[in-house]
């Protein structure tokens, strides 16, 4: 039968409301969509800056494979339009901003708000991990709060509002030994990345927080780490079975949601 007669969007759909962030690669603005009053999020892109780094061949095939993402905890990406000057990518709002914000705001999350946002980010991996999309560069800039629901967003050129981490290594400080070491990796990288958020949440701090890039490798190679006293013992226990320097090692998601950490911070009121 004949194509799904897909509109072609354009800016003048939208009535742009506050600037949400900007970055390398785009802007990010509150919209409305007029006939439908809709609320979206505009992320404006230029595609001069894009083809200049020859991005635009990575922009359309992850927006191939978010476009068919469909999952509670994965930030929509409802579609994306083009004008001469620039691309546009409509997503969904997250009415509570990102995780990394509200991280410090509050300094450290207790156990129960730790375990209930790490069990959303371990369905949400799950599902990709399903969808056969790994290494999402997970981290709490790339994590929004929608009314309690954790969205991965990956904001693939993190375009953060003004909440920049204040370390030199923002976003290295996730990397597993692996992939420090340059050798290929596969979707266990996330199990570890998991492993450091949850040490984030709980303590404040990465856990491999270091000075230089050189020391922060040397630590993570050795997976030298400690806990804060205030650990609970299944908190421990929890991240240790994620942080293991061999992949096979690590933990699986379907295990990780069964741990008693989660099952006993996970309020019944789901
Ligand atoms: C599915 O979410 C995305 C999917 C793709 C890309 C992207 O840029 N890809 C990309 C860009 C250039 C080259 C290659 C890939 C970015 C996002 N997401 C974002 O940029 C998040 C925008 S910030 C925000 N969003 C909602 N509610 C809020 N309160 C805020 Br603050």
């Amino acid at each position: 039968e004949g194509t799904k007669n897909k509109r072609q969007w354009t800016i003048d759909d939208f009535e742009i409301g506050k600037h949400l962030g900007s970055g390398k690669f785009g802007k990010v603005y509150l919209a409305r969509e007029k006939q439908t009053h809709f609320v979206v999020v505009l992320k404006f892109m230029k595609k001069k800056q894009l083809t200049e780094c020859r991005l635009e061949k990575q922009l359309r095939r992850e927006i191939d494979i978010q476009s068919h993402l469909k999952h509670p905890n994965i930030l929509r990406l409802y579609g994306y339009f083009w004008d001469d000057l620039r691309i546009y990518l409509i997503l969904e709002y997250a009415p509570e901003g990102d995780v990394f914000s509200e991280l410090r705001r509050c300094y450290r999350f207790n156990e129960s708000k730790a375990a209930n946002y790490i069990s959303q980010v371990i369905q949400g991996f799950i599902y990709l991990h399903s969808q056969g999309v790994i290494h999402r560069d997970l981290k709490p800039e790339n994590l929004l709060n929608s009314c309690g629901s954790i969205k991965i967003a990956d904001f693939g050129w993190s375009i953060h509002s003004n909440s920049k981490r204040k370390t030199l290594c923002g976003t290295l400080e996730y990397l597993p030994p692996e992939m420090v070491r340059n050798e290929e990796y596969d979707f266990r990288v996330d199990y570890w990345a998991i492993g450091v958020l949850t040490y984030e949440f709980l303590a404040g701090d990465t856990p491999f927080e270091s000075l230089s890039k050189p020391e922060l490798y040397k630590r993570i190679d050795a997976t030298d780490f400690q806990f804060p006293i205030f650990f609970s013992n299944e908190a421990q226990d929890f991240i240790r079975r994620l942080l293991k320097r061999s992949p096979s090692e690590r933990m699986t998601l379907e295990m990780a949601l069964r741990h008693p950490w989660i099952l006993r911070n996970i309020c019944d009121d789901g």
